[in-house]
């Protein structure tokens, strides 16, 4: 071929890209569509929306382009509606709920959406069957658990916290988080000594899931290079792989003790012990149940590390707190049996999960058809992001949004004023716990465990400023440092947790030897009477036969344990996907 013809092809293939960029750009930036940012052509907008703190370059855009409640954008091919006004978010994810509650692939994990039958994250799942049933399953149970009065557990942990914290305060934030833990393992398993492993489990699958975790998230190509090159599908896999196994061996403990009558109520042996359930096996089981624990730990940790930021940052409130706690209790850490009477503590909980929402750019949905809202077009496959910190920072709602001001949920005036205080204000329902048919199951959880948790913490400390030894000077506790992982905390910080007086400091202690004692006495009770062949006669611990103490226990398990490596490899299989 001569040179010239060469030249001409070259001259055309250019001319005819530029053509086809030209078209591109015109089409995402059509003048009758939805606003946002102009949009390039394969790129979108990833070159200039950052990792870290994402929420607040969504926020910016929101000021400048989201005048009617939403606007677009674009990141590699992926469509986002970013919903920034809660009558938008009210309009599409909860009246339109039937075909806007799907969700977006996560690239780096192994069928996030369970469309190819992995039934193993039940927040992450599309709009499926499995979804269906396992919600409706992780619904009853956190209801029945409610009414079953299970703050026992509550006080038993926050009284442990307590103690250490008195103990060892420089490690407070793993004792934080622990406490989150040992809840969840408790109500789960019957097990708290299981909440160093949950914890890390949960976060291990929070960084697989977050944009700002595995690069392999945002460049998402990324993810389909052959195994042999892909550190992070290998890394995926192990994790996978790791978790999936804990969970079905909890499973499988609970059923072998559940054999000798050895396991109290928890939520496992109320699933082996009902016969009839949708719930397609032990694998199933022993994911939707183990997803449970974990989701308790992320995220009731967020708002709690936030508390303490804000009662260092506020001592006029801390202090009233304080006072409200002392005069309703008398002397004794409040109860949920006290919340009522409780209004500024609920203020004060509920301003810091406004102020410093823990899942900052809310949860994405996925629409399932085209749709046209108030004239615009939304094709089906696009990202609806109920943006929280948008929602949370509204002025017309939220007079001075960017300072801490509990009054507005206490004093008549304010638009978020609400009557009775007895019952409000409460966290329930609000814009951080999402929208519609995926609204979040854990309410009601997070608001008992923050009044229990918070409660106890101003009933026995001041919270403060830690002092340099060396230089006499405040340690700094920042505001505006904190991960960028889809559920977020603050970054480490120093801070000193001061009795309030030696006689509450005692008093604390002996509450945590108490309820040690008590619990250490209960379980031993509970194994002697099973070991000596004693039923159980109340209602939750009638342990009927199961089949597990039909069929010998060994060979049981072993058959279990093959179920998993077989799904465990059916899910290696979706890495291609
Ligand atoms: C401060 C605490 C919490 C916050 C801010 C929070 C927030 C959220 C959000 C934003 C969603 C997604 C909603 C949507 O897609 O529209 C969600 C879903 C969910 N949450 Fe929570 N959550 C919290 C605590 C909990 C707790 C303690 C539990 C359980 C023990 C829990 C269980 C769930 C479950 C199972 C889902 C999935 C619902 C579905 O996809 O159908 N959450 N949560």
């Amino acid at each position: 071929m001569q040179l010239i013809t060469v030249g001409l092809l070259a001259v055309v293939l250019v001319a005819a890209f530029t053509l086809h960029l030209l078209k591109l750009f015109r089409q995402m930036n059509d003048p009758n569509g939805l606003p946002g940012p102009t949009q390039y052509p394969y790129l979108g907008r990833i070159h200039d929306l950052p990792i870290q703190y994402m929420w607040l370059k969504f926020k910016e855009w929101a000021d400048k382009y989201g005048s009617q409640g939403l606007y677009r954008t674009e990141m590699l091919g992926a469509k986002f509606v970013v919903i920034t006004n809660e009558k938008v978010a009210e309009d599409l994810l909860v009246k339109r709920a039937k075909y806007n509650s799907d969700r977006p692939v996560i690239r780096s994990l192994f069928d996030s959406k369970s469309s190819h039958g992995s039934m193993e994250y039940l927040p992450l799942m599309g709009r499926n069957q499995y979804w269906s049933r396992q919600r409706k399953l992780t619904h009853s149970y956190i209801t029945e658990a409610t009414n079953a009065q299970y703050h026992g557990v509550m006080y038993h942990e926050a009284k442990r916290f307590m103690a250490r914290l008195i103990n060892d305060p420089d490690n407070f934030q793993f004792w934080l988080e622990d406490m989150a833990s040992k809840i969840m393992c408790t109500l789960t398993w019957d097990d708290p000594t299981l909440s160093e492993y949950c914890t890390k489990s949960a976060w291990g699958l929070l960084t697989q899931m977050s944009p700002a975790g595995p690069i392999t998230n945002v460049l998402t190509p990324l993810w389909h290079l052959p195994t042999i090159f892909n550190p992070w599908k290998r890394a995926e896999r192990k994790r996978h792989d790791e978790q999936q196994a804990w969970w079905m061996d909890r499973l499988l403990e609970v059923r072998e003790k559940m054999g000798k009558n050895e396991i109290r109520p928890c939520w496992t042996r109320q699933f082996l012990e009902k016969g009839k359930t949708t719930i397609s096996g032990d694998y199933e089981a022993s994911s939707v149940i183990g997803m449970l624990a974990l989701v308790g730990v992320f995220t009731v940790a967020g708002p709690l590390s936030y508390w303490l930021v804000t009662m260092i940052h506020h001592p006029e409130w801390q202090a009233a707190v304080q006072r409200e706690i002392d005069e309703v209790c008398g002397g004794r850490p409040p109860t949920l049996n006290d919340s009522p009477k409780l209004p500024i503590l609920r203020a004060c909980i509920k301003e810091t999960m406004r102020w410093k929402p823990n899942v900052p750019t809310g949860v994405a949905h996925e629409t399932e058809a085209d749709d046209v809202y108030n004239g615009y077009f939304i094709p089906k496959g696009t990202r609806l992001l109920p943006l929280d910190w948008a929602f949370l920072r509204n002025p017309a709602k939220y007079p001075d949004p960017e300072s801490y001001r509990p009054e507005r949920w206490l004093e008549p005036g304010w638009p978020t004023y609400q009557e009775p205080l007895t019952q409000f204000p409460t966290i329930k329902g609000m814009t951080s716990f999402g929208w519609g048919h995926r609204q979040c199951l854990g309410m009601s959880l997070t608001q008992d465990e923050l009044i229990v948790a918070c409660g106890s913490l101003a009933w026995a400390f001041t919270l403060k400023h830690k002092t340099d030894p060396k230089t006499g000077r405040e340690l700094p506790v920042p505001l505006d440092k904190s991960n960028s992982l889809l559920i977020i905390k603050p970054d480490p910080f120093q801070m000193a947790f001061e009795p309030r007086s030696e006689k509450r400091k005692a008093e604390a202690l002996r509450l945590w030897e108490e309820t040690d004692a008590r619990d250490t006495q209960q379980r031993a009770t509970f194994l002697g009477a099973a070991r000596s062949g004693y039923q159980m006669t109340n209602k939750m611990d009638s342990v009927k036969a199961t089949p597990a103490a039909v069929i010998p226990l060994a060979v049981l398990n072993a058959a279990r344990k093959q179920e998993v490596l077989i799904q465990i490899n059916r899910v290696n299989t979706y890495a291609d996907l």
